[in-house]
């Protein structure tokens, strides 16, 4: 397969996960026979840097003629109270690709149960999904903000329509799942939310087989941390999904254990860690790369599906964390913990070692 995919590292450590995901694909390029054209481009930090602007022209192109994009993130503290901001880069190509919809998967590898900052008993079986609707809401409003000396306003407002669409999608994913969908909302005070509701409980009707429960938003973060393992697919609006998909990740282990597929109607998809540019990281080789690589997974396997490449890196990610090459982040003490470069060359080795097997696993059938 002959696909091409533009890399966008960003900033801080967004550029040292990125080697991950690079790695990880020449491996799967030699082993499975695949052509990955990668071209890289700055977005964000970088690009202000370099051009003025946090999305290039040149950059938006190269996405929009890829069949797929890898984002590592963007921002730092160079750039804060800037009259342009490197998180304008990364909201401009949301909305310049209209991925709408942000699927973050919360699941906890086995061996980091001990790890997690929950009891163990209230971590196994964690198994969900968040989806964010991204290109609406807070983020996105016309007028966007408003802001004189002593006065600063962005304004929350949602159309029916993009209401309709990532409900949809969520529905369809827990369809394919437990059949349980959660809509986290604040409907007892806004709008947006009571529109939101009215919405969920109008596509319901396409989607029978589906349970639904409404929940309010403080609710749902205190329930995250209270049974984590009762959510199966949660759908909720932009910044809502935002702040929970962080306080989920924790249930990992981990912020950098968590990846993310935003995807569109029709166009390319945008695969990124749910985590940012960590600058009390940054330079110190020390980022977990598992959320980048994990989201590299996510892309073989639903924009190219290539499922069986997908589940190698899962399995490969599985392995490197049973034996411990892990960074201080979910390492079991500070002593223990390897670098970003270590836990690199042990997922490269686990992956070309896993082909080994199956090569051998071949010849013997
Ligand atoms: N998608 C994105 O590009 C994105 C997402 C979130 C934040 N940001 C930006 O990143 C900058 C820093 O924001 P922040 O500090 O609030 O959030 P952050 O996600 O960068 O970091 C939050 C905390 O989690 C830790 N962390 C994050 N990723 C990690 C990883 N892979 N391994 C180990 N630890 C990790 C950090 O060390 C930090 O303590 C800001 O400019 C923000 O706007 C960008
Ligand atoms: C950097 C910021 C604009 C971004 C967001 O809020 O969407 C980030 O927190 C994320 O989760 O991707
Ligand atoms: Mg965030």
């Amino acid at each position: 397969m002959e696909k091409m995919i533009t890399v966008l590292p960003g900033d801080g450590i967004g550029k040292e996960v990125m080697e991950a995901a690079r790695a990880v694909l020449h491996v799967i390029e030699k082993r499975f026979d695949h052509v990955f054209t990668i071209i890289e481009k700055e977005i964000g930090g970088a690009a202000i840097d370099r051009t003025g602007e946090p999305l290039p022209a040149d950059t938006l192109a190269s996405c929009q003629q890829s069949d797929a994009i890898l984002l590592g993130a963007v921002g730092g503290p160079k750039w804060e109270g800037g009259a342009v901001t490197p998180e304008q880069g990364l909201l401009a190509i949301r909305h310049a690709l209209k991925v709408y919809a942000n699927v973050r998967p919360v699941s906890v590898f086995k061996d980091l149960t001990a790890l997690s900052p929950l009891k163990e008993a209230h971590v196994t079986g964690v198994d969900f999904i968040i989806v964010r609707e991204l290109t609406g809401g807070l983020y996105f409003a016309k007028p966007k903000e408003r802001r004189s000396e002593d006065e600063a306003v962005d304004t929350l407002a949602y159309h029916r329509q993009e209401i309709t669409r990532i409900v949809t999608k969520a529905f369809q994913l827990a369809r394919k799942r437990k059949k349980k969908l959660t809509s986290v909302d604040k409907a007892n005070v806004l709008e947006t939310s009571k529109l939101w509701r009215e919405e969920v409980r109008a596509v319901h009707a396409a989607f029978p087989d589906v349970t639904v429960e409404h929940m309010l938003v403080d609710n749902a973060a205190m329930q995250l941390i209270r049974k984590p393992s009762q959510f199966d697919v949660i759908v909720t609006e932009n910044m809502f999904g935002d702040i929970l998909s962080d306080e989920a990740s924790m249930i990992t282990g981990s912020l950098g254990m968590l990846p993310s597929a935003s995807l569109s109607e029709n166009g390319p998809a945008l695969y990124e860690p749910v985590h940012g540019s960590a600058p009390d990281l940054a330079g110190s080789n020390s980022a977990n790369p598992f959320g980048m690589v994990l989201s590299v997974a996510m892309m073989l396997r639903h924009s190219f599906q290539l499922e069986e490449e997908a589940a190698a890196i899962e399995l490969a990610v599985q392995e490197v964390v049973r034996t411990h090459v892990v960074t201080s982040d979910i390492a079991a003490s500070e002593q223990q913990a390897a670098t970003t470069s270590d836990v690199i060359e042990a997922l490269v080795s686990c992956l070309e070692i896993e082909a080994a097997t199956a090569t051998i696993h071949e010849v013997y059938q």
